[in-house]
């Protein structure tokens, strides 16, 4: 793993935007995996200024998302697809059919979660995914335990998981207990992975990350395994380890 040590959130933004900038326009129909959370909110934004004043085109552009709420339909602003499409889709030039959010009111969710890697492989695997990562360890909602074997799933949100995206809810009591994730196996299959980490709060997850062991009781531990994964990480995040 490659770690670029930066000194805040802002500038973690702009590095992660610069990198996707250079690589939509040196691969104008890459596939792009996707992920949801305050992290990478910034890079976003940076994305839809770039798209603004410089014209970089998505047009050709394929998104695929990492997870969703199971019980949330598209429209409820809750949902992982209703923040996708306002912090980026609605404000650049990317066919709304090629962006991929799994359907968390899907009637059958184990057949949407099929469906979705059968997507996935059908067009050719993602080139480059976004990640972020829970205090707990988890990437998209691969909760501490899920299998390294995992494809997209249904998985039961960790308690401390909820609590963290209680925020964005009325209350606690509103946060799903389920959600539809790519699975370890599904991220892994992805050629290149951006791991993106600000804030103080993620410093024990960091330390974690770099000096623990590897293993499915801490999910971001796989990313050791995979070769080609750069983490961008802000003074705060870093302020447990030494690199
Ligand atoms: N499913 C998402 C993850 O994809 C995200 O990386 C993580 C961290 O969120 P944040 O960036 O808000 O700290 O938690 C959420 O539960």
């Amino acid at each position: 793993m490659k770690i670029k040590k930066v000194k805040n959130y802002e500038e973690m933004s702009r590095i992660a935007a610069e990198l996707i900038i250079d690589k939509v326009r040196s691969n104008p129909s890459i596939n792009l995996g996707l992920a949801t959370g305050s992290t990478p909110v910034g890079m976003y934004e940076k994305l839809v200024q770039d798209h603004q004043e410089k014209g970089t085109s998505y047009k050709s552009v394929k998104t695929f998302n990492l997870d969703e709420y199971i019980g949330l339909s598209s429209e409820n602003p809750n949902s992982y697809r209703s923040f996708m499409n306002k912090q980026l889709f609605n404000h650049i030039d990317i066919p709304i059919e090629n962006t991929h959010v799994p359907h968390g009111d899907a009637k059958d969710p184990s057949q949407e979660c099929a469906e979705y890697e059968a997507l996935l492989k059908k067009n050719g695997g993602v080139d480059l995914q976004i990640l972020g990562i829970g205090g707990n360890g988890h990437i998209g909602f691969n909760e501490p335990g899920t299998s390294f074997q995992s494809e997209t799933h249904i998985i039961e949100l960790a308690e401390s998981t909820r609590r963290a995206n209680a925020r964005f809810f009325n209350s606690l009591e509103e946060v799903p207990t389920q959600a539809i994730t790519m699975g370890i196996a599904s991220i892994m299959q992805s050629k290149e992975i951006l791991l993106l980490v600000s804030g103080q709060k993620k410093s024990q997850a960091v330390k974690q990350l770099l000096q623990g062991d590897v293993g499915e009781h801490f999910p971001a531990s796989v990313l050791k395994t995979h070769p080609n994964v750069t983490i961008i990480a802000d003074e705060a995040a870093l302020s447990e380890v030494t690199v």
